[in-house]
């Protein structure tokens, strides 16, 4: 009863609140085919991850150009890459380099020789359930078990493919 009623309550405010650009409901579908999933819910912007080609000149744009904090280089081989952290207050960047032959940031960084966004991450609250429902609606997520990600959280990669042609990282919060 009360998870029917935070559900109908979230979307009563996703109503009252929705942009005037984005179209009503159609009131040629059903009420029940529009109510959004209550399983699970996008969180906050963890970080953007960019690719780069040099870790130390990258360390010191961030840190000794724009005066920001940035963090030691951490190798995380399950990954394949090497990570700093860059502390924007609301958000992080997370600069990735490769780590070993089978790296995912070797084959993006022979595309893009100079760099370039690699991914967002996206805070959610049960990523089990996220998982579930994102694979009945066709997107394919990139392994079979979260992982452990740079946080020490779990998390999972969406195709870019099925994300307007950005790899979204969903992480658990
Ligand atoms: C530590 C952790 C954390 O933050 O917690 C991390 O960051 S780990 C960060 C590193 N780990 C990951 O990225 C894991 C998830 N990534 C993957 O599984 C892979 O990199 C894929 C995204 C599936 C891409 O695989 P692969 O490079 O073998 O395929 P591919 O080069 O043929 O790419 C297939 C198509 O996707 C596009 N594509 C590839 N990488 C992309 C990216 N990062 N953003 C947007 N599009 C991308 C390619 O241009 C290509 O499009 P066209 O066909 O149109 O040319």
């Amino acid at each position: 009863m009360s998870v029917l009623f935070t559900c109908f309550s979230g979307l009563l405010s996703r109503l009252q609140t929705s942009s005037p650009t984005v179209p009503a409901l159609s009131s040629s579908k059903s009420f029940s085919q529009n109510i959004p999933s209550c399983l699970w819910k996008l969180g906050r912007l963890n970080h953007v991850a960019i690719a780069v080609p040099d870790l130390e000149k990258a360390q010191y744009l961030y840190k000794d150009v724009l005066g920001a904090q940035v963090s030691e280089t951490v190798a995380l081989p399950e990954h394949g890459v090497y990570t700093v952290f860059v502390e924007l207050g609301n958000t992080k960047l997370e600069l990735l380099h490769p780590l070993g032959e089978k790296s995912p940031i070797a084959s993006f960084l022979q595309k893009n020789k100079t760099g370039g966004m690699h991914h967002i991450c996206i805070e959610v609250d049960d990523i089990k359930a996220a998982m579930t429902e994102l694979k009945k609606k066709k997107i394919r997520i990139l392994s079979e078990e979260p992982k452990i990600g740079a946080h020490g959280k779990p998390v999972i990669f969406l195709h870019p493919k099925d994300c307007h042609g950005v790899l979204v990282e969903l992480e658990q919060a």
